[in-house]
């Protein structure tokens, strides 16, 4: 995507330099100011052969600054990226179109995106961002970035691509806590730091899963006296950058959480920023409305189906529309969108017992209005735990009740009922002889196309207790396969009846894997 530019060279730009928004919160803890990080400078020479010569094989992907390679060196000890910047073109890049009359040193407008990175990663370090290692600098004196190397892509790729399964709710929102983090760790550095490029394409993901916030080649830090910041003309990507922002005047952190905003709307969502595709093309404008008539049902990713517990759907885009508030001042700081999504993430995370399968499920009550995207018949939509004559398995019904009383998504208004979560069940609940005579309905993501292989459902507790096989494909469209099945498990006297239970299985592995392991293992 393109940059934005605007000349607005005389407006003095605001970062929260005297960190308003933790005074007013009455946190005044202010962290010292940030001490150089030490990072090695390489030689050009070393680079060249750690990326064999800056070839094909070692080429990572291309940005609009420049082209990205894998590099090995150390003999193989150091695994990095190296950004390599492309000549600049004096007519179209935005920072010598905004040269310094005094040719400054001290000003963005005087100094490479590369430079800049540099100049911002050797004072920043965190483990969410994309961390500085080095640098060089090549015969004509133009920058090289030694990065850490991000093997397994960027958010971008991993939501939107048509290859691969898209990730689960748990995933999401890990994701999204963790970009919040290093956002968060940028704001609060001191003097603060501004990305003004947070995108689903900058954020990059570690060799463990981790999201990593990346490119820093617009960056700003510095408080609002800095020169810096005084001469650098607006800039971002469009469809993230804040309306609000068209002068230096009008950058602050909360230009960031409105790029954050439209992240978070995009992770929820799985929609681009800008989609012409649909109506409106913008993810904000699209999605906004439809969060303010609380109609959450519509923002979720409709290839990946509910979160267990629905209020994480709804807390997710509450948050993300006051993000994207067009009022700079009523965006939250990015603290406090980090307290909020690790409220949501621990909603997300099944308990133990439940996460031992990693998958979520749901019991869904008949009053309920049926979901867009929802596979089932609403014949098949009446969910009950039945207590039948067990202390356990009344204890198994109350527990839903109390998880989910104060969390009634019904409540907030729009389509969404209250729902109940059989992922409350703890295997203490359940006792030692629980008894699963069970019909069920699992819905497992598939493509069309690939044979079915039933799965094996394993019922068990802390020990396995049994194992229930041959369930029955009820159905199958475009969403995945609706499986009933029933049976008892061996040696157990009391019955548990979760007659027409649905499960929607959120996991993260390949199709392949989901189906030929088995679905349920309790
Ligand atoms: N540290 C890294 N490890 C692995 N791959 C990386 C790393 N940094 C960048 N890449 C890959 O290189 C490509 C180009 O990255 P770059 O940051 O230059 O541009 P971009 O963010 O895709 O676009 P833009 O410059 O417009 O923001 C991306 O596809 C990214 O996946």
């Amino acid at each position: 995507m393109g940059y934005l530019s605007c000349n607005a060279e005389s407006a003095i730009a605001t970062c929260d330099p005297y960190y308003w928004d933790l005074k007013r919160k009455g946190r005044t803890r202010i962290s010292k100011p940030n001490k150089a990080v030490k990072i090695r400078q390489f030689s050009y020479e070393e680079l060249v052969a750690a990326t064999n010569g800056f070839s094909a094989e070692s080429f990572l992907g291309k940005g609009s600054h420049g082209s990205v390679y894998k590099a090995i060196l150390d003999d193989g000890k150091l695994v990095a990226a190296v950004k390599k910047t492309k000549l600049l073109n004096p007519s179209t890049t935005s920072f010598q179109n905004y040269h310094h009359p005094n040719n400054c040193t001290n000003c963005s407008n005087c100094t490479s995106p590369a430079e800049n990175e540099i100049e911002i990663l050797s004072r920043v370090q965190h483990p969410r961002l994309v961390n500085l290692l080095g640098f060089c600098a090549d015969s004509k004196d133009k920058k090289l970035l030694v990065v850490e190397f991000m093997p397994n892509g960027c958010l971008y790729d991993i939501l939107h691509s048509n290859s691969r399964s898209p990730p689960g709710w748990t995933r999401r929102v890990r994701f999204a806590v963790q970009i919040a983090k290093a956002v968060q760790a940028l704001h609060s550095s001191n003097p603060p730091v501004i990305h003004r490029d947070i995108k689903s394409s900058n954020v990059l993901i570690d060799d463990n899963w981790n999201a990593r916030l990346g490119d820093f080649g617009l960056a700003l830090r510095g408080h609002v006296e800095d020169v810096r910041v005084k001469c650098t003309p607006p800039a971002g990507t469009l469809g993230y950058l804040d309306p609000g922002y068209l002068a230096p005047g009008d950058l602050s952190t909360k230009s960031d959480v409105f790029s954050f905003g439209i992240l978070l709307l995009e992770i929820i969502s799985g929609r681009h920023a800008i989609d012409v595709n649909y109506s409106p093309p913008s993810v904000v404008d699209w999605a906004v409305p439809l969060i303010k008539h609380g109609d959450f049902s519509g923002i979720g990713d409709r290839r990946i189906g509910y979160p267990a517990d629905l209020a994480v759907i709804r807390q997710l885009s509450v948050l993300a529309a006051r993000c994207v508030r067009s009022s700079a001042e009523k965006r939250p700081a990015m603290a406090e969108v980090v307290e909020c999504l690790k409220i949501v993430a621990k909603k997300v995370h099944a308990p133990p017992i439940w996460n031992s399968f990693r998958r979520q499920a749901r019991c869904v009550e008949s009053s309920r209005p049926l979901m867009k995207w929802e596979v089932y018949d609403r014949s098949e939509e009446v969910v009950k735990i039945t207590k039948l004559g067990s202390r356990r398995n009344s204890k198994v019904s109350s527990v839903q009740g109390a998880e989910y009383g104060s969390e009634a998504i019904g409540s907030i208004g729009g389509p969404m009922g209250r729902s109940k979560s059989v992922g409350y069940f703890s295997h203490k609940k359940m006792g030692s002889d629980s008894n699963l005579g069970a019909n069920k309905s699992v819905l497992a993501r598939r493509k069309p196309g690939l044979a079915v292989k039933m799965p094996v459902v394993r019922l068990s507790k802390s020990r396995s207790m049994g194992v229930l096989q041959s369930p029955r494909l009820v159905r199958y469209n475009s969403r995945g396969y609706v499986f009933e099945f029933g049976g008892k498990i061996p040696g157990t006297s009391t019955e548990l009846d979760m007659s027409k239970l649905v499960i929607s299985v959120d996991d993260d592995r390949s199709e392949k894997e989901m189906l030929e392991k088995p679905l349920v293992s309790i």
